[in-house]
């Protein structure tokens, strides 16, 4: 049954002190789990807060979002559960070591095989032997590394990944970008990927331009 994120018709702006900032207006697209896709555009455009609005963290200030897992329609918390973030800065938690930080979100979920999934996940990401390094202990490469698995550790629907390469060296981000692709075409999660990068984009099976406040596919 297809998981789909839909986002009909949908608005956003923030009201600071001094004006109203609109980013988008009458903004429709479905992305659908069995599928890659990356979203471009100049920086501000607002490409983060659709990512965040598409993740059901954020409501939009008008339209409707509608998620739907296994054939059901679901709520953003629900949506929640079933999506794995990965971030520019990484975001691990500083105290715990590689494997900690892997099985932390399965702990959370109540896995009592934690630890033995981690130890296949951090193998998976070719880490096996950094798995009692702390964050600080292990490269920028490394530590993005770890953060992809650990958003693919529970099996999630859906990643959602903002500038994942941002902060690494050329060579190193192929290196992310490839292991990021192909753990989502294996596992069969769908892929929206935020990025400044047209080679990152390229990887994707479909690529959106968010420009004046419309998404346009590109060639
Ligand atoms: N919580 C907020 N309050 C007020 N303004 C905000 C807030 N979040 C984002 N903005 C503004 O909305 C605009 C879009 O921000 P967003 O981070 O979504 O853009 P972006 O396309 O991802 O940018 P970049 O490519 O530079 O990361 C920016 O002008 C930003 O300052």
């Amino acid at each position: 049954m297809q998981d789909t994120i839909e986002l009909k018709s949908i608005s956003h702006h923030f009201d600071t002190a001094s004006e109203r900032i609109d980013l988008f207006r009458d903004l429709s697209c479905t992305i659908r789990a069995d599928e890659t896709l990356a979203i471009i555009g100049p920086s501000g455009t607002g490409k983060s807060s659709l990512l965040s609005i598409a993740a059901g963290l954020e409501i939009p200030t008008g339209g409707d979002v509608s998620f739907t897992i296994d054939g059901v329609q679901v709520d953003a918390l629900t949506m929640r559960a079933n999506s794995g973030f990965i971030f520019q800065q990484f975001h691990l938690m500083p105290e715990l070591d590689a494997i900690g930080n892997l099985a932390l979100p399965l702990r959370l979920k109540g896995n009592r095989d934690a630890f033995e999934i981690a130890a296949l996940w951090l193998e998976k990401v070719g880490l096996e032997d950094r798995a009692r390094h702390r964050p600080h202990q292990l490269s920028g490469g490394e530590q993005q590394r770890v953060a992809v698995a650990r958003a693919f550790v529970t099996g999630p629907r859906f990643i959602f990944a903002d500038e994942p390469t941002g902060n690494l060296d050329m060579h190193t981000s192929e290196n992310v970008a490839g292991l990021m692709f192909d753990c989502a075409r294996e596992t069969g999660c769908g892929l929206v990927v935020v990025t400044h990068s047209r080679q990152l984009a390229s990887l994707a099976d479909r690529c959106l331009l968010l420009e004046t406040g419309q998404l346009k596919a590109t060639s």
